[in-house]
């Protein structure tokens, strides 16, 4: 029975319709699940400028990895440079670009994926991949990208990219989200009571 069909045989109209007997109607799609697990995942990044998350799936919608672009273990965030060296400048050192230490969200997903098998699955990805990532992507058996932002697409490295997925078929597309926003709020999480103003951090859970 959907929502639009109450059972109205008991009489009672309103205890019929009581949404908590019903399946809920406004829950997350599947890609818009996904794509918000690459976008929480880009918050834990420590890039100032373009914090990206990546998430695998496999045919069963199951989540097989997740990753963010940051330094490789034990590279200190604090000490290895977050910026990029400007070639030209009197002062350029390659050695000083972040560019030299960042692993990139698509290449950490596929490292965590722990050597689980990743053909025929599906990328996530708030930026779409370059091309050494889109190396890894096709050597790893994804078969599908859906990215979210295809800022850098006339960079010789992104062209690149779709030059490589296009010969062997690997399919990408953009992002179209169901919702236009999804809120967390720790706060206002599973209260018990909606009017009540405890916060998460007050419940014995
Ligand atoms: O496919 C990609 C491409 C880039 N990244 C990461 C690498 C950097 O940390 C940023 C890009 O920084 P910009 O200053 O915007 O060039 O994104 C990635 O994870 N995956």
């Amino acid at each position: 029975m959907s929502v639009e069909e109450p059972n109205l045989e008991n009489g009672n109209a309103s205890e019929a319709m009581a949404p908590e007997s019903h399946k809920r109607n406004d829950y997350l799609h599947w890609d818009d699940y996904f794509m918000a697990t690459s976008i929480l995942s880009a918050k834990r990044s420590k890039d100032p400028v373009t914090q990206v998350g990546a998430c695998i799936v496999d045919s069963q919608n199951r989540i097989v990895a997740i990753g963010y672009n940051g330094f490789p273990r034990n590279c200190s965030d604090d000490e290895f440079p977050w910026s990029k060296a400007k070639k030209g400048l009197d002062d350029y050192d390659p050695l000083e670009d972040k560019t030299m230490y960042v692993v990139h969200a698509e290449a950490n997903a596929i490292l965590n994926s722990n050597g689980a098998s990743l053909t025929g699955t599906r990328l996530y990805t708030t930026l779409f991949p370059c091309n050494e990532c889109t190396k890894l992507i096709i050597q790893s058996g994804i078969s599908q990208i859906l990215y979210l932002s295809d800022k850098y697409a006339e960079k010789p490295k992104y062209r690149a990219s779709k030059r490589m997925l296009d010969a062997v078929g690997v399919t990408y597309k953009k992002h179209q989200p169901k919702q236009k926003e999804i809120i967390i709020d720790f706060d206002n999480f599973l209260l018990e009571d909606p009017n009540s103003s405890l916060g998460l951090s007050d419940l014995q859970l």
